[in-house]
C-alpha cells in the first residue's frame, strides 16, 4: 500500500522543492550547510543522492528503524542510502531489472561507508529469511578483509580504499541474496614498500604486528615494534588508528574471524599471514655492493622470508640479486647492482602482496557462489561500487593518473545515464525539451585513451619500444604530441603562474573535476610491473600452498609480454563499463565537508569545488527545467482516481484517458504538466503537494464514510444476529412455557383421576358412560378451579363445584388450606416464626380462659419494655448477671403490691435464665430487692378478668417482709 506523502514523509519531494530555489549553485550550497548543520547529510537532485560525510555517527532521519524503508517510494522518506537502495531493490523484485548503485567522491568523501549501508539494508530486509543467513553473514564479512588488506591511512582518510571494488550481490527471484561476486580493481601497490609522510601501509601490516598472539609472532620471525619494520615505519607516531591504538589488534581478530566465516581453513589463514609477515621481512633485507654487485645483509630477515614463502633461503638470496634472461633459447644469468636488487626485492613484495589480494577476492568469489542455480527463474544482480574517488594530491604519480582516469569514465556513466538519460526519456515520451547543455567529459577520455594517440598509449609505446626509455623520455612525447590539446598543460605550454609550481619532470592535465599535475617519475617502471624471471621461478616453487598458486609456472612459459599496468587496467575500466551499463543505475554522489577529517566543519570552498566537478549543478539544471515528478498512468490514476467522480471507483477505459479526465477535473493548467507515451509529468513539486493534500482530504472523508458504514453494518449484523437470537429464545420459551402447562395440567388431571377413581370406586358406579362424563366434567370443574383458587389463608371462600365432584371438592378444600398454610408458614423468618410459635403458646394459656384475651395477641412480644434510658442505667446489672451465666432474658417496668395490697410501690422486674428479680431504682441508685429463683416460684396466678394482674407466689422466707408469703406484681 503506498503510504502518504505527508509530515515527515515529505522531506523526499521537499527536496525536490528546494530545486526550485536552487537557482545558482550558491544557493545550493548554502542549503546543503544548512542542513549538514542540522545534522541531515543527505538530499536529493532528482534521484541521485548526495552526501555529505558527517564524520559522527548519526541517527537514522525519519523512520526509526532502517526497516520501514521496505515497500516505500523513495519520495515517500527523507533522503536516504536505504531509500536509494530500497528503490534498486524493489526495482529488482517487482520489475526483474538488474540494478547497480554506483557510489563515488573523493578519498574520504564517505563511499566505503555508504556502501556498508546499501549492504545493511539489503541484509536487515531480507532478515526473516534463515536460509539466506549464510549468503549474507559472508557478504557482509568481505568488508573487514578486504579493508584490512586494501585499505590503508592516508592524509585524507584514515581508512581509505586503495583499490577500486565492485560487488555484485545475486537474488534470487523471492528476491533472497544467494551469492555474490567481487570485481577489485588496481591495488596501489606502490604503498607495500614506500608512503607518504603521514600516511601507513595496508592495514593488515599492524594489525598483524598488534594482535598477533605470541606463539603466532614467534612462528612468523616477527617483533611486535613497528618502527622496526623498513615498509611499515615510514608513518611513525602516525602508525596508529584509532584514540587508544588498540583497534588494529581488535581488528586482526576480526579479520580472522570473517576469513574464517567466508570458509578459509586455518592452513590458508596462516599461509596468508605467513605472505604478509614475509612482506616485512623482505623490506628489512638490506642490500649493499661490493665492486658492483649487490649483497645481501640481514641473514635473519633472508632467512625469516624464505622460510615462511617455503623456499630455500640461498634460491631466494640468488633470485634477488640475479637476474636471468632467455634469449633466442640462450640463457643469460647475471648479477644484480645495488639499486637493481632493492628494485627486485621491492617488486617481489609488491608483487606478492597485490596477488595475495587478488586471490583473497578469488577465494572470496569461490566462498560466495551460489549453492545452487534455479534453471526455471532468472537472478538478478545488485551491483555496488565503491571505487576510489579522484584524487588530487601534492604529489601526483601514476597510480593517482590511474585513479583519475577511473574517476574520468565513471562521470562519463554518470552523464550518461542520468543527463543524457533524463533527457532521452523527455524525448521518447514525446515531451517537447530545449536541451540542456552539460559539460562532456569524453574529450578527456579521448585524451587519456584514445588508440595510437591517447596518454596510455604512449606511455606503452615507450614502455616496450626498444633502445633507451626513460620517464622523461615518455614526457617529451605526450608534450610533443599532446600540447594541442586543451585539456593537457606541459611545462612549455603552461603559463608563468603554472611554470613557477611546475617542474619540468610534470604535466597537468585538466580533469572534469579540476586540473591534477603529475610527476611522470616511476610511470614506465609502474606501468611495466616487471618481476625478474628468477624470482617468478622461485615463487612458483615455493612450499607456501598459496604463494605457489599466485605464479603459477604457465606464466613462465608464455612467450607473450604481459599486458602493461594501465593496459590490464584500461580493459578491465571497459568491462566495468559495460557491467554498469547494462544495469539499471542509482547514484550516491559522496562529498566531503572538509580537509581534516572533521564533524560540523563544513568549508564552502571544499564542498563547492565537489559539489562543481561532480555535475551537480548539470544535474540540477536538468532536474529543473524538467519535471519533478513522473508516474505511470496506471499508477497515478490508481493513487488519486477517488478525486474525480468519473475516475471514481474505477475508470474502465484506458489509464491514459483515465488521467486527462482526473487533471481536467483538478483544472491543472496546460503548462503544470505533461502526458507522454506511458507517464504523466509534473512540472513543480507544488502542484503534486496539491494533488496529494486534496488526495489526503479525500482519504479522509472516505474513511469516515467507510466507518459509518462498517459500524452500520456492525450493527446490523448485530441487530440480526439478537433478532435471530430473539426469535429462538421466544419459540423455545412458548414450547417451554406450552410443556409447562401441559405437564401441569397432567398432573391435576392424574391427581383427580386417582381421586374420582377412588370415588367411583367407592360408590360402585363404574361404567363407559359415566368415565367418560366425569373425566370432561372433572377435567372442567379442575381447570375452573385452579383458576379461582384463594389467594390466602384469610379468604375463606372456596368456588362451587359440580355435584359429581363435591365430595372431592369438600376434601380438597382443607387440603389446599393447609397447603397455603404451609406455604405461609415457609415464607416466615425467624423473628415472625418465634412470634408465631409465642403466639400458639399465648392462645393455648389465655383463649376462653382471660377476657382480655381476643382473637390473637394483636401486638408484637417483645424483649423488654424498658426505655433507652433504663438500659442504660442497668447495663452494669445486666453484665454482671451474665459473667455468672445468668443472662437477663426479659425487664419492664411494674407496680408491686405486697399481700396487704394497700401500698403501691415502683419496681422493675428482670426475667433471667434462672431467676425473676425486682430492682428499686432511684436517680443515682439502682438496688436488687428481690431474686427469687425460678425453683422456688410456688405458683404464677393471672385473673380471668381484663385487668393486668400477675400473682407470684413464694415461699414466705424469701421476702424481707416477716408477713408475707408472696409478692404480687402487676404487669403492665
Ligand atoms: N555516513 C557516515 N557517518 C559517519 N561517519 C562517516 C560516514 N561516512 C563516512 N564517515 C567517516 O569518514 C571516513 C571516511 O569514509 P570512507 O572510508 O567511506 O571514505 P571513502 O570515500 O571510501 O574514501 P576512500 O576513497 O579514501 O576509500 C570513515 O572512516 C568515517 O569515519
Amino acid at each position: 500500500m503506498e503510504r502518504s506523502l505527508h509530515d515527515r514523509d515529505r522531506v523526499g519531494v521537499q527536496d525536490s522543492v528546494l530545486l526550485d530555489n536552487y537557482r545558482s549553485e550558491d544557493a545550493f550550497l548554502g542549503n546543503l550547510k544548512k542542513r549538514f548543520k542540522e545534522n541531515i547529510i543527505y538530499t536529493y537532485i532528482g534521484h541521485v543522492l548526495v552526501s555529505v560525510n558527517p564524520y559522527k555517527d548519526l541517527p537514522i532521519y525519519g523512520p526509526k528503524t532502517i526497516k520501514e524503508y521496505r515497500n516505500t517510494h523513495i519520495i515517500e522518506n527523507p533522503p536516504h542510502v536505504y531509500a536509494i537502495t530500497e528503490a534498486a531493490y524493489n526495482s529488482l523484485i517487482e520489475e526483474s531489472q538488474d540494478q547497480c548503485i554506483l557510489i563515488s567522491g573523493e578519498s574520504g568523501s564517505g563511499k566505503t561507508e555508504a556502501s556498508k549501508k546499501v549492504l545493511e539494508y539489503i541484509a536487515a530486509v531480507t532478515d526473516h529469511r534463515g536460509q539466506v543467513q549464510p549468503v549474507k553473514e559472508k557478504l557482509l564479512q568481505c568488508n573487514p578483509v578486504l579493508e584490512a588488506f586494501g585499505n590503508a591511512k592516508t592524509t585524507r582518510n584514515d581508512n581509505s580504499s586503495r583499490f577500486g571494488k565492485y560487488m555484485d550481490i545475486e537474488f534470487n527471484s523471492l528476491g533472497d541474496p544467494v551469492g555474490g561476486n567481487i570485481l577489485n580493481y588496481l591495488l596501489e601497490k606502490s604503498r607495500v614498500v614506500g608512503q607518504n609522510p603521514g600516511e601507513r601501509n595496508f592495514h593488515i601490516f599492524y594489525q598483524l604486528l598488534e594482535g598477533g598472539e605470541p606463539e603466532l609472532m614467534e612462528a612468523l620471525h616477527l617483533t611486535r615494534k613497528i618502527d622496526y619494520y623498513n615498509y611499515i615505519s615510514k608513518a611513525g607516531k602516525d602508525s596508529k588508528v584509532g584514540a587508544d591504538g588498540l583497534n588494529d589488534a581488535r581488528h586482526l581478530k576480526e579479520v580472522c574471524n570473517a576469513m574464517t566465516i567466508l570458509g578459509l581453513s586455518a592452513r590458508e589463514q596462516g599461509e596468508i599471514l605467513a605472505i604478509v609477515a614475509s612482506v616485512l621481512h623482505l623490506g628489512n633485507i638490506d642490500v649493499s655492493e661490493q665492486q658492483g654487485v649487490a649483497v645481501l645483509d640481514n641473514f635473519a630477515h633472508i632467512f625469516a622470508a624464505a622460510e615462511l614463502l617455503g623456499c630455500p633461503e640461498d634460491v631466494l638470496r640468488s633470485a634477488l640479486t640475479h637476474r636471468t634472461i632467455l634469449a633466442r633459447g640462450d640463457t643469460v644469468t647475471s648479477p644484480l647492482d645495488r639499486e637493481t636488487a632493492v628494485y627486485a626485492r621491492d617488486a617481489l613484495a609488491k608483487a606478492v602482496y597485490a596477488r595475495l589480494f587478488s586471490w583473497l577476492v578469488q577465494r572470496f568469489n569461490k566462498s560466495l557462489q551460489p549453492a545452487a542455480r534455479s534453471k526455471t527463474a532468472r537472478n538478478h544482480l545488485m551491483g555496488i561500487l565503491d571505487i576510489y574517488g579522484f584524487e588530487i594530491f601534492r604529489h601526483n604519480s601514476f597510480e593517482q593518473f590511474c585513479i583519475n582516469y577511473c574517476n574520468e569514465k565513471l562521470q562519463q556513466v554518470f552523464i550518461k545515464l542520468t543527463l543524457q538519460s533524463e533527457q532521452e526519456e523527455y524525448l521518447k515520451e514525446g515531451i517537447e525539451w530545449e536541451p540542456v547543455e552539460y559539460f562532456d567529459n569524453n574529450v578527456i577520455i579521448n585524451l587519456i585513451e584514445q588508440k595510437h594517440k591517447g596518454i596510455i598509449s604512449l606511455l606503452d609505446e615507450e614502455c616496450l619500444r626498444p633502445g633507451d626509455t626513460s620517464d622523461l623520455t615518455f614526457l617529451e612525447k605526450i608534450s610533443e604530441q599532446l600540447n594541442q590539446h586543451e585539456h593537457f598543460i606541459s611545462h612549455k605550454k603552461a603559463d608563468n603562474k603554472t611554470k613557477k609550481i611546475m617542474s619540468r619532470e610534470e604535466f597537468v592535465l585538466v580533469h572534469y573535476a579540476g586540473e591534477v599535475t603529475y610527476d611522470v617519475n616511476g610511470f614506465l617502471d609502474k606501468n611495466n610491473d616487471l618481476l625478474y624471471r628468477d624470482l617468478r621461478e622461485m615463487m612458483s616453487s615455493t612450499t607456501n600452498n598459496i604463494a605457489r598458486v599466485l605464479f603459477p609456472k604457465s606464466e613462465l612459459q608464455s612467450k607473450k609480454r604481459p599486458e602493461t599496468a594501465i593496459s590490464q587496467f584500461k580493459n578491465s575500466l571497459n568491462q566495468l563499463m559495460s557491467i554498469l551499463m547494462s544495469k539499471e543505475p542509482s547514484y550516491i554522489r559522496c562529498i566531503k565537508p572538509n580537509d581534516f577529517k572533521q564533524a560540523g566543519v563544513f568549508s564552502d570552498e571544499i564542498v563547492g569545488h565537489q559539489v562543481k566537478y561532480l555535475g551537480l549543478m548539470e544535474n540540477l539544471r536538468v532536474r529543473r527545467a524538467g519535471f519533478a515528478y513522473r508516474r505511470q498512468f496506471e499508477q497515478f490514476l490508481q493513487r488519486y482516481k477517488s478525486l474525480c467522480p468519473k475516475t471514481w471507483p474505477s475508470y474502465k477505459g484506458p489509464a491514459k484517458d483515465g488521467v486527462r479526465v482526473l487533471i481536467q477535473h483538478l483544472g491543472y493548467q496546460p503548462d503544470e504538466f505533461r502526458i507522454g507515451e506511458t507517464k504523466i509529468f509534473i512540472r513543480h513539486p507544488q502542484t503534486l503537494f496539491e494533488i496529494e493534500d486534496a488526495f489526503q482530504a479525500r482519504k479522509h472523508e472516505l474513511v469516515t464514510k467507510i466507518q459509518a458504514k462498517y459500524k452500520a453494518h456492525v450493527q446490523r449484523k448485530k441487530y440480526l444476529r439478537m433478532r435471530a437470537a430473539a426469535i429462538v429464545i421466544e419459540k423455545w420459551t412458548r414450547r417451554y412455557l406450552a410443556q409447562k402447562q401441559a405437564e401441569r395440567r397432567r398432573k391435576a388431571v392424574k391427581v383427580i383421576r386417582e381421586f374420582i377413581k377412588g370415588f367411583i370406586t367407592r360408590n360402585g358406579i363404574e361404567t363407559d358412560l359415566n368415565r367418560r362424563f366425569i373425566r370432561t366434567t372433572k377435567v372442567q370443574w379442575l381447570l375452573r378451579l385452579s383458576k379461582n383458587l384463594p389467594k390466602s389463608l384469610l379468604d375463606k371462600s372456596w368456588p362451587p363445584s359440580p355435584a359429581i365432584c363435591a365430595e372431592a371438592s369438600l376434601e380438597l378444600h382443607p387440603l389446599y388450606r393447609r397447603w397455603l398454610a404451609r406455604k405461609y408458614r415457609l415464607g416466615l423468618d425467624p423473628e415472625r416464626k418465634k412470634q408465631l410459635d409465642l403466639k400458639v403458646l399465648a392462645e393455648a394459656l389465655f383463649k376462653g380462659k382471660k377476657k382480655s384475651y381476643e382473637q390473637s395477641v394483636s401486638h408484637f412480644f417483645q424483649e423488654d419494655r424498658l426505655t433507652d434510658v433504663q438500659l442504660l442505667i442497668k447495663r452494669p446489672f445486666y453484665s454482671q448477671q451474665a459473667n455468672e451465666g445468668d443472662t437477663i432474658q426479659y425487664g419492664c417496668n411494674v407496680d408491686k403490691f405486697d399481700r396487704h395490697g394497700y401500698k403501691r410501690r415502683v419496681r422493675t422486674l428482670f426475667i433471667s435464665d434462672r431467676h425473676l428479680y425486682l430492682t428499686q431504682e432511684g436517680e443515682k441508685q439502682f438496688k436488687i430487692k428481690h431474686k427469687i429463683p425460678f425453683d422456688s416460684i410456688i405458683r404464677l396466678e393471672v385473673t380471668s378478668e381484663r385487668d393486668n394482674f400477675l400473682l407470684i407466689r413464694i415461699p414466705a422466707n424469701l421476702t424481707k417482709d416477716k408477713n408475707a408469703v408472696g409478692t404480687e406484681g402487676k404487669v403492665r
